[in-house]
Formats: structure tokens, sequence, C-alpha cells
């Protein structure tokens, strides 16, 4: 399910009709060799001065700030960003799928940290840091407009241009952000227990587990379940699942409606999907209007909120919605399971023995059961979860539209201009994390994820002294449309660490490290080859 809904859940987008995102894959020796080229160690020179350089940068999202023009200088009279868009169509696009690390890292020596490029067949400016983030996301519906592909538009009836003014947004977020309070989090919870239960054991019971397809069946249940409950099984949830394979892959393609076309198989995907949550909608609709509502779903949260705004309850757009809310939540959460399952057998010693520890005093305190006392509890399990999605985490492109000319680094950035965020140069560049070792290596130590021992380190989410919030993972977004389903999200994540600590040891049954590519989102994808677990059950709490 490569083709997700790109800009709602941000994953490496591709813009629009003229979109041509697939390069050929690299062999795994030359993969290697990009990898570890240039690995030297980190310059202390370079480091006071990437730490200089960013010192005033803050990702809390609580500081997210914008002021037009922070230069003495008129807008009109700043140079704009330097770069090259000479080249049309496949413009730096190959260099870019291949190695987003190298490909910005070489740009931001030569150009500073907002530059020019020609991405996926469209000139874009490029941002690369967290000051840029918080300008570009901080200034939204002001600065900057919320932007997606065009087939994605049609396939969602229009009912993503709410998102682009700032009134229908806040309303719309209004509506949907009903279905991600601490009440509702505690209502899906007894599913997202029930559901890692079930996987868990039946994985347990297979000699192994490929993880890519079965982090995506987990993700789908999650998400059918969770958004809509159709509670369908066997054939039906297999035929379901298919079609939105086919949704999805087609979600952001060429808009050309043509018989076998991936836009045509989407449109046709789309509306057999529609076709089965529509019983389910039109159930809840009547509860509605009996007056008995129960509230177990992110349907039934989202339609309580629009019954409280005034709004009518009318079921094509429910149905809309409901599609919006799976899509959001089903292959970022898969992409996001599979690290976080793929890199356990890897973890150092140290982090598994903590995450038991942290789990045997939740059951000495808690129980056995998955409370809300309980979940808020497992605040080492949190930062492990969020530790592997700074590391490797879906989201490393998000695009915005410039509204009216603004100033960035002393740059002029457009009116109209594609703005293309770098997240995961931002992140390797965040001097809360970075030795400096980011400008003289493509893939930093501090998110290297062939080098866990070294990167990951889920203590820096419990020092409060770092002052890291969600945001600085930059991979939920930033700013008004930042991720609603995050907590969602960690819920899930933490639910699954918590019952592998407690009850299995995952091993790596395909006998050799797991090659997990050169970033997040490159040609060749993420793992590079299929990777197999093994679960086997053992009691640890
Ligand atoms: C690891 C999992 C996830 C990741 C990495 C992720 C990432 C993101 C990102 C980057 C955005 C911002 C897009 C932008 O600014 O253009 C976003 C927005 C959103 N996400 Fe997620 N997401 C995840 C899971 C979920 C889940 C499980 C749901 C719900 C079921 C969800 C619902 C939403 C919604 C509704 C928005 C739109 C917010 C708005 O525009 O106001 N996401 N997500």
């Amino acid at each position: 399910m490569q083709g997700q809904l790109q800009q709602l859940h941000g994953r490496t987008a591709r813009l629009g009709e003229n979109q041509v995102s697939q390069t050929a894959p690299i062999s795994l020796h030359k993969r290697y060799e990009q990898r570890t080229a240039s690995r030297s160690c980190t310059a202390p020179k370079a480091q006071a001065r990437s730490a200089k350089a960013q010192a005033a940068t803050s990702s809390n999202s609580s500081s997210l700030d914008w002021k037009r023009n922070s230069s003495q200088t008129p807008i009109d009279q700043l140079p704009e960003p330097d770069g090259d868009w000479s080249l049309p169509f496949i413009g730096e696009t190959p260099e870019f799928k291949a190695n987003h690390w190298e490909w910005a890292r070489k740009r931001v020596k030569k150009y500073g940290p907002v530059f020019r490029s020609n991405i996926f067949g469209s000139d874009v400016v490029v941002v690369t840091d967290f000051i840029g983030l918080q300008k570009v996301f901080g200034g939204a519906h002001k600065l900057t407009q919320w932007m997606t592909a065009p087939s994605l538009e049609i396939l969602c009836d229009g009912m993503l241009s709410a998102s682009k003014e700032k009134a229908s947004h806040q309303k719309q977020r209004r509506q949907q952000g009903a279905a991600f309070t601490p009440d509702a989090m505690d209502a899906y919870l007894p599913r997202v227990v029930a559901t890692c239960e079930a996987y868990l054991q039946e994985w347990a019971s297979q000699d192994s587990v490929n993880l890519v397809p079965a982090m995506g069946e987990l993700s789908f249940d999650f998400a059918e379940g969770l958004v809509v409950g159709l509670g369908i099984q066997g054939e039906e949830k297999r035929i379901l699942g298919a079609k939105w394979q086919e949704f999805t892959k087609g979600a952001i393609t060429f808009t050309l409606d043509a018989p076998g076309t991936p836009f045509r198989r989407a449109r046709k995907a789309k509306e057999y999907i529609l076709a089965a949550i529509k019983d389910r909608v039109a159930e809840k609709t009547r509860e509605f209007e009996r007056g008995s509502v129960k509230k177990d779903t992110l349907l039934s949260f989202f339609a309580s909120a629009k019954v409280d705004e005034g709004d009518p309850l009318n079921e094509p757009e429910l149905a809309m919605n409901v599609l919006m809310f799976m899509l959001a939540g089903s292959d970022t959460s898969r992409d996001a399971h599979k690290v976080l399952l793929g890199i356990l057998p890897q973890l150092p010693t140290a982090i598994l023995d903590e995450l038991r520890a942290e789990q045997r005093r939740i059951v000495e305190k808690h129980g056995p059961g998955y409370s809300r006392a309980a979940m808020g509890a497992m605040r080492y399990a949190d930062a492990l979860a969020r530790e592997v999605l700074r590391i490797w985490g879906p989201a490393d492109v998000l695009f915005r539209l410039a509204k009216e000319d603004f100033e960035l680094h002393g740059k002029r950035i457009k009116k109209g201009s594609t703005i293309l965020t770098s997240m995961l140069y931002a992140k390797a560049s965040d001097p809360r994390m970075s030795a400096g070792d980011h400008e003289l290596q493509s893939v930093p130590l501090h998110m290297d994820i062939h080098q866990l021992q070294a990167s990951v380190k889920p203590e820096r989410w419990l020092d409060p002294h770092n002052k890291l919030d969600m945001a600085a993972l930059a991979t939920f977004g930033m700013g008004p449309h930042s991720c609603l389903g995050a907590p969602l999200y960690m819920q899930e994540a933490k639910v699954l660490l918590a019952m592998i600590a407690r009850g299995y040891d995952v091993s790596n049954a395909t006998g050799e490290p797991v090659d997990w590519g050169m970033s997040p989102n490159a040609a060749g994808g993420s793992p590079a080859a299929d990777v197999f677990l093994k679960f086997t059950p053992h009691q640890y709490v």
C-alpha cells in the first residue's frame, strides 16, 4: 500500500498528475556503500557550528512561531532561495528518492537550510530545519495552505478542500478531534487489547511471520475495527482488505479515469468500500435518531460531535469521513508498527530488560489489565515507541502552498510556491539529538537504524531538560494540521510493546540482520527484503 493519503498523514508525497516517483532500486551493496559513505568521527567544530546555528530552535508545538518577515529588509528586496530547478519533470527526484538524507545534506551545505529543487515534476522550495518547519506549519492558513494530490481530492469527493480554509478546517478539526479525546481513547482500549492479543497468539502459533504483510493485516484490522467496527471475518474481510489495497494504491496517481488505470481501480474500490460500510453508518444514524448512541468507534464519537454542533447527520458524508479516518490510520500505522516490531530482535538487552521491569511494576500496582492508569504508567514503552518513530518514522516529507510572500532564513518565499518540508533532515539536524555528524555523513548516528546500540535512547524522552514533545518527532506533523490520530497510534504501540514484554521473545527468523534500506521511504523499500520474525511465548511478567 505504498500510495497512501500522503498529505493527510504525510509520507513521501507525490504531487498530482505529473508525479513519477519510482526510480530503479539500487543494489544492497550500493545501498550499504552510500549509507556508510563518509561515516567518520564527529568533528567538534561541526558540532559547535550546528548547535549555534540552531540554538534558538525548539520544535515544541507550544512555541510554534511565525512572522511574515523577521529580517530588516523588505520582502520584495530579499533574494529567492538558491538551488537548481532547471531540470524539468524528473529534476532531482532520482537522487531524492535514492537517498533523501544525502540529497538534503549536500544541498544544505551548498545553499543553506532553505533551497530550491525540482521533485516529482514540480518546482519546489525545500525547508530543512525546525525553524523553517515552525514557520511553514505554524503559519498555516496565513502564510501557507494545506495541499494534496488532485487524484486524492477527486476520490474524496472534494471533502479534503475543507482542510484548506481556516474556518472549515477548524470546524472539521473540532469534530474529528472529538474522536481522539482521553475518554474516546478509553472506549477504544478494549478493542486494541483484544486485537493485539489475538494477533500475538496467532503469530506465536506460526513458525515465522512475514513482517510487512502481517503489519498490513494488523493495521487494517485496527483501522476498520476502531473507525467503523464492521465486525466482519473470513472471506468478507479478505475481500475488503484487498479492495482497500486497491484504493490506497491508486489514491495518489495520475487522474486518468480509463478502464484498467490505477485511478479507475481506486475509484471502483472506493465504491465497494463505501457500500460495505453503508449499513453500519445507517445503523449509527438510527441510533442517534433513537437517542441511544453507543460510543465505541471513531465514527460514533465523530457523529456525536456533529450532532453537538447542530449539523444534520448525512449518511454519505459520514461514510466519506470513515474512509478518511481509515486512510489516515492504516498505512502510517502499518509502517510504524513494522519498524517497532522489526527492530525488537536487535534492540540492546538493557532496553528490553527495562521494558519488562516497567511492566512488572505496572502489573504489581495496577493488576494485569490495561486500564487508563496502567497505560499512563507505561512511560518507558511510550518513550521507546517515540524513539522508533523519531529514527524511522513513516512521514518524512509534507507539502504546502505559499499563500503569500514570506521570509525564511533571509530568503523570499514567493506566493504560489510549492514548499517541500523535509522532516527527515530537520530531525537529522536537530541540535538536541545530533552531535553535528549530520553535516558529515549521510545518516547521522542518532538516526541510524542499523546501529541501534548508538541511536535508540528512550531515556531522552524521559528527561524533562530535553523539553521534547510530539512535535520533536515531526513525523506526526506540526501546528494546526498535526496528526489527530497520534494518541491512537501510541495506544496501539504501547499495548503491543507491553504484551510482548510480558509474554514473548521475538527473534529474527531470516537469519541475517534486517536491511532497512536507505531511508524510511526510499526507492527500493524499507525493509529492502522480506523479514521473518519468530514469536515465542515466554512468561516474563
Ligand atoms: C504512526 C502513525 C501515524 C503517522 C506517522 C501520522 C502522520 C500524520 C501527519 C504527518 C499528519 C499531518 C499532515 C499534514 O500536516 O499535512 C497527520 C494528520 C492527520 N492524521 Fe495522522 N498519522 C498517523 C496515524 C493516524 C491515525 C491512527 C489516525 C486516525 C485513525 C490519524 C488521523 C489523522 C487526521 C484526521 C489528520 C488530519 C489533521 C488535520 O488536518 O487537521 N493519523 N497524520
